[in-house]
């Protein structure tokens, strides 16, 4: 297996990134190496995590394409995506993983990634069809409390335009039960524990699906 290059994108905190940092001389496969961190949140704590471990970081901003197109949204965000694909590319980035990255990515960085051979997976804590987009524990956390659901989880995907809707590399399902997870701050600290392992074992998957899809 080749040495792999790995981009991950964030938006917060950063305890995910933090779980690939601390895997990267043990669980994942040799000569894995984090090539930079990009977030579109300046306050980001994860950028100062990923510095710590002297990893090249990009505080990739939105809000300056948004002044740039101030009357074309979508103009803005077709060029953002465009900038932070080339910025991968140049990196010569070969799994591309998102952390908590809160951005919808549009086809103008799902294009020249797919067209570059590059793979995309995504943390999401929810099931593949349930609670997609921002928020999901919370939402899953209410359909939990009104009765509907009697499970949640956690899902590393595949990422494509439809989001949350890729192809799972892996999804943990996660039990629900009265009163263990009536209190949401215990329920989220639980997922998050669930998910510091899930995006290691995801990111290993995607690696090794990555050089096998070559011929490695
Ligand atoms: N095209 C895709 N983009 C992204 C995917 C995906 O599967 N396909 N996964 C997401 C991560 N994500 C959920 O796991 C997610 C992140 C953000 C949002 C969202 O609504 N973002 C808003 C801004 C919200 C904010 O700034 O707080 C937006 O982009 O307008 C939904 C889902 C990563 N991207
Ligand atoms: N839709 C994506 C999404 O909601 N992702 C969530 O962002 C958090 C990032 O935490 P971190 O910054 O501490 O890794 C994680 O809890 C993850 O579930």
């Amino acid at each position: 297996m080749s040495p792999t290059k790995l981009t991950v994108l964030i938006s917060g905190s950063g305890t995910n990134l933090q779980a690939i940092i601390d895997a990267l001389p043990t669980t994942l496969p040799a000569e894995t190496n984090i090539v930079r961190v990009i977030s579109n949140r300046k306050a980001a704590y994860g950028l100062h995590r990923a510095s710590k471990a002297n990893i090249s970081t990009k505080y990739h901003n939105l809000v300056s394409y948004k002044k740039k197109y101030e009357n074309d949204e979508k103009r803005a965000r077709e060029e953002y995506d465009k900038d932070l694909a080339k910025m991968i590319l140049e990196d010569g980035t070969d799994v591309v993983v998102c952390a908590g990255f809160m951005h919808i990515l549009s086809e103008e960085f799902l294009g020249p990634l797919g067209e570059g051979g590059v793979s995309i997976i995504n943390l999401h804590p929810a099931l593949r069809g349930q609670f997609n987009g921002a928020n999901a524990i919370e939402r899953a956390h209410k359909a939990f409390m009104d009765g509907e659901i009697t499970q949640t989880g956690v899902m590393i995907h595949y990422v494509i335009s439809e989001v949350d809707m890729g192809e799972p590399l892996l999804e943990v399902p996660i039990p629900l039960t009265h009163p263990d997870d009536d209190d949401i701050a215990a329920l989220e600290e639980r997922i998050h524990r669930i998910e510091h392992k899930a995006i290691v074992e995801g990111t290993r998957l995607a690696i090794e699906a990555h050089w096998k899809k070559r011929g490695q």
